[in-house]
């Protein structure tokens, strides 16, 4: 299956204001077009949006969307879904006007994570209101990085694995043994459970997978910043609003991002980082990483 990038993330929440506010005071992120009471959309490049967070009585993921090339792609990715069990639903014509896309289906990974499979997103070309003059690294007029990343909680972890890597396409690009109190919900009786890292595209990681459940159905998400003072600056406009901040700095041992994580509304994270490793998937080998940074990232409570 051709995936290019991790497209958007659509998120339910039971406080929209509380959303509206850490994405578009704290983050420096833009409102999108047709933003309404109970919906907002958020831009932070050329797409139309990148976020939607929907009102609602629960936090939870409800949907990564996952861009491919064009119909005939997605055609592709709906038959080899379909034949190798994974059922699939094409989109009404509700959902594509609502994503600004001309073709999606909808499935689930085999831990039952929300998928949206698409092509053809509508652009914005009206200049991005970025409201500190901080720029998003999404990949350039392309595109092609995707949004970020997004850390899926995978219980059902190695079936989960072959799912993204053998029929999905995206490469193992490496992974760490988590100890046994990193992973809470995990089967008793193991010496360690492993988180992937895995991407479709030259970002080193658009996929995490945490071997273990959590209840918003997302652990965290990535987004990437152009310079080290915007996540400087994001950074205290985090300590100024009370936001807790769930790691401190540090730099990845795998993709070399220097990051924090704040808590978001809805009980997951934010992982806000700047000089992410972009890889050669044509010369890449799969690794184990045995340490999560090089330095820093300190995890609180
Ligand atoms: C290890 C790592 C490298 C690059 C990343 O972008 C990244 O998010 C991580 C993993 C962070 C990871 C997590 O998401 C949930 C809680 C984890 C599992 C820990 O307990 C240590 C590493 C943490
Ligand atoms: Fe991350």
């Amino acid at each position: 299956m051709d995936i290019r990038a991790l497209g958007y993330l659509r998120i339910e929440t039971a406080d929209l204001a509380a959303w509206r506010t850490y994405v578009l005071d704290i983050l420096g992120m833009a409102e999108a077009a047709g933003t309404t009471d109970t919906r907002l959309g958020v831009r932070i490049d050329d797409r139309t949006h990148r976020f939607q967070f929907v009102a609602g009585a629960q936090d939870r993921l409800l949907a990564a969307g996952f861009e491919v090339a064009g119909a005939r792609a997605l055609e592709d990715a709906a038959a080899e879904l379909e034949s190798a069990g994974h059922p699939v639903k094409q989109a009404d014509a509700e959902t594509l006007a609502d994503r600004r896309v001309q073709g999606l289906i909808h499935c689930e990974d085999p831990s039952g994570n929300p998928l949206e499979i698409y092509w053809g997103q509508a652009q914005d070309h009206t200049p991005l209101a970025a409201r500190y003059g901080n720029r998003f690294v999404t990949g350039g007029r392309e595109g092609s990085l995707g949004l970020g990343h997004v850390v899926l909680p995978a219980a059902d972890t190695e079936a989960t694995l072959d799912f993204y890597e053998n029929l999905l396409g995206f490469q193992l690009r490496d992974s760490m043994r988590l100890p046994p109190v990193a992973v809470p919900t995990g089967k008793p009786g193991q010496d360690f459970y492993w988180m992937h890292f895995l991407s479709p595209n030259r970002r080193h990681h658009s996929l995490g997978l945490y071997p273990g459940a959590l209840p918003p159905g997302i652990v965290h998400f990535m987004v990437e910043l152009e310079t080290l003072d915007d996540v400087g600056y994001c950074l205290d406009r985090m300590n100024a609003a009370g936001i807790p901040i769930a790691s401190t700095l540090g730099r990845h041992s795998n993709d070399h991002m220097v990051s924090f994580y704040a808590q978001a509304p809805g009980g997951f994270q934010v992982e806000c980082g700047w000089d992410g490793l972009l890889v050669d998937p044509a010369t890449w080998t799969a690794k184990e990483i045995t340490a999560d940074s090089f330095w820093g990232h300190q995890w609180n409570g």
